[in-house]
């Protein structure tokens, strides 16, 4: 009979390995009884189920050790560049040295980890042979494939344990060097892992821009990805003793898993349209960081399903990101004393309509002397200021670095300090009064006249990068929400320089009628939460007629809301002024609320802003506090000190 042309293409495959038929034989023969026969399973990736069932097949038997086949990550003589194979003539039973002492870089099989270093190694584990389930299809091989993913250490704090891989790794041969290890390179002619040394900053960030930085012994921490012409792959996280401090542990490779894909699955890939493998890389190396520099972590949901990170030594609690990844830029949350309950809210980086308010967006309420179409690209670098900075006067808002013109700001913070008479206008029949008493309201007590910013939108002709799309761009500064010393409970603060003029954030909620926010005021009346996040959008209430109910509009961040729920009150010198903008809707019932700098604003202050409160006012939709702002013009104090003077 015919011998089976795939029987001798799969001999001849593993020949150019240098293994015989003779040897392939039984393990072929029980692949197919494994597999059922199923040939594209044992054919795909040029024969690797084959390969890897004879290797392992080899060594259960405990045939000849020197045939081990080991693959060196971390060799001397790493390959700078691009993948080679190895070299047919490399003698057998060369010695690689794993670890370069002073590139403190560790191989998976050193038994001892030096305090400061860890190393644990992502492999796509053994075949799905050695296990005993049948895959069915190819794809369910590759999966079985995939989802192992092996633990170089079995435990935290333990030195790593041998395990077996599709690459076994040659037992240690007593090396009295703690760092050093040997491992005997494959008699075969396995084919030689391409490695791609990719760098990570000292945050412990993926930097894809070096990944081509040869560099691969450099004694900063990285990842270096290896893989070889047959498709492995192996992902090796190195952490050195710069990052690593004296408490770093190597965290459970389930538990920075679990973390990931909370984390990114949940948010990034579902979320985030500018997912990249860049940014689950990066998350990768800082969640493998930041929870090795906790001596436990624990993960705990709060109704915000937010990954919080607990460390029980000093109890501060960690969130890496508030927004999960629904902004551009991460926010994290940082509570040093863990005194306090986390914030429970639901983060939106949008405004959203909680019920009855009529906010109507549409292109045809949009007039064509109220919109840029004829512009194109930037419509600051224009000759003429277009249509869309006659809201400002004539003149955009804004300069071509982006922040705020001076005169503008000026003019913003002055009406707001010092505001006369003429900035006050007063409703007919004022919404706030009309809420607290419908049949017999009391005479509006008035409302600041505003200036607005107006942003181009789409239907002006101008792109998304012109100078004159500010706030709808998002977040851009770095962020942290904290715990404050004050007892203001959380608050937030800039973790870079800010110019003055810089646009940090909006004030983002659900959108409720006034009605609305009096009806949810009530019934939270009785909660104990001491804290209260509305803000109304008055700034055009005197300047029409009588508004309907549905728009005397508010924003209330309590149970939805951004980053900006958490700026704390300061009288009158807050480094923060918020300012209406106008984007999508030309009525000024429904606007924005965007927070610019005041003021240079230097890392680590926290940003405020004047809530323009009247601390005597008790029917005042944010409730009354006791101001603890610390400014010298603190108009509760003053009004303290006053009452006790008296
Ligand atoms: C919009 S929230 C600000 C974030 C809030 N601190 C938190 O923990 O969520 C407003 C609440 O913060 C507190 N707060 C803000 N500024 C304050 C200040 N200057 N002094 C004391 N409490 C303040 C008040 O309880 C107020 O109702």
């Amino acid at each position: 009979m015919a011998p089976n042309p795939r029987v001798v293409q799969a001999f001849n495959a593993m020949k150019a390995l240098g293994i015989s038929a003779e040897e392939v034989k039984p393990v072929l023969a029980e692949l197919l009884r494994v597999y059922d026969k199923n040939w594209e399973l044992i054919e795909e990736d040029n024969y690797r189920t084959l390969v890897d069932a004879y290797f392992d097949f080899k060594e259960d038997k405990g045939t000849d050790a020197k045939k081990k086949v080991s693959v060196n990550f971390h060799a001397r003589e790493r390959p700078k560049q691009k993948l080679h194979l190895i070299d047919d003539d490399d003698d057998d039973n060369q010695v690689l040295s794993t670890t370069n002492k002073s590139s403190q870089k560790l191989s998976i099989a050193d038994r001892k980890t030096p305090p400061g270093n860890s190393s644990q190694e992502i492999i796509e584990p053994s075949q799905a042979s050695k296990q005993d389930s049948k895959p069915r299809t190819s794809s369910e091989a590759s999966h079985a494939r995939l989802m192992k993913v092996e633990r170089v250490s079995s435990s935290p704090c333990n030195a790593p344990k041998y395990r077996k891989t599709y690459y076994d790794i040659a037992p240690s041969s007593g090396h009295s060097v703690d760092y050093e290890k040997e491992l005997v390179k494959p008699r075969t002619k396995k084919p030689k892992l391409q490695t791609q040394p990719i760098s990570t900053n000292h945050d412990g960030l993926f930097d894809a821009s070096s990944s081509c930085n040869n560099n691969a012994t450099t004694s900063t921490g990285n990842i270096t990805i290896a893989s070889s012409p047959r498709g492995e792959v192996k992902l090796s996280l190195n952490c050195n003793s710069a990052l690593a401090q004296p408490d770093f542990c190597n965290p459970n490779l389930d538990t920075v898993m679990k973390f990931m894909e909370e984390k990114y699955l949940s948010s990034c890939m579902t979320q985030d349209p500018q997912f990249s493998m860049v940014k689950l890389l990066n998350g990768l190396c800082r969640s493998y960081l930041m929870l090795g520099h906790k001596k436990r972590s624990n993960f705990r949901s709060s109704s915000s399903n937010l990954a919080v990170t607990q460390d029980e030594r000093s109890s501060s609690q960690f969130i890496n990101d508030i927004t999960r990844g629904s902004e551009k830029v991460k926010i994290p949350l940082i509570d040093e004393n863990g005194s306090e309950d986390l914030p429970k809210f639901n983060y939106i980086p949008q405004n959203i309509i909680y019920q009855s308010a009529n906010v109507n967006i549409s292109l045809a309420r949009i007039s064509d002397e109220g919109c840029c179409s004829d512009c194109s690209g930037n419509c600051l670098s224009a000759s003429l200021p277009c249509a869309c900075a006659r809201e400002t006067g004539g003149e955009f808002a804004y300069t071509p670095e982006g922040v705020l013109k001076e005169e503008f700001l000026k003019a913003c913070i002055s009406m707001k300090n010092e505001p006369q008479d003429r900035h006050f206008v007063y409703c007919q029949e004022c919404p706030l009064e009309k809420s607290k008493n419908e049949f017999m309201p009391e005479q509006c007590k008035g409302h600041m006249v505003r200036k607005f910013i107006k942003e181009c939108w789409r239907k002006c002709g101008c792109d998304m990068r012109c100078g004159n799309r500010v706030v709808q761009r998002g977040i851009r500064c770095k962020l942290q929400v904290y715990m404050t010393r004050e007892g203001k409970g959380w608050g937030l603060r800039t973790l870079e320089d800010l110019p003055k003029g810089t646009f940090v954030c909006e004030y983002i909620g659900e959108i409720l009628t006034n009605t609305e926010l009096y009806e949810r005021n009530v019934h939270s009346s009785c909660s104990n939460d001491r804290h209260t996040y509305p803000v109304t959008l008055d700034a055009d209430w005197g300047s029409e007629g009588v508004l309907k109910d549905e728009e005397a509009l508010c924003l209330d961040a309590t149970y939805n809301g951004n980053v900006g729920r958490f700026i704390n009150h300061r009288c009158f010198d807050a480094n923060l002024i918020d300012i209406p903008v106008e984007v999508e809707t030309p009525d000024h019932h429904y606007y924005h609320l965007a927070f610019f700098t005041t003021r240079d604003v230097r890392a680590n202050e926290e940003l405020t802003w004047d809530y323009g409160i009247d601390f005597d006012d008790h029917d005042h939709p944010i409730k009354a506090f006791q101001c603890s702002c610390g400014s010298a013009f603190c108009g509760d104090k003053k009004r303290k000190g006053n009452s006790i003077d008296r």
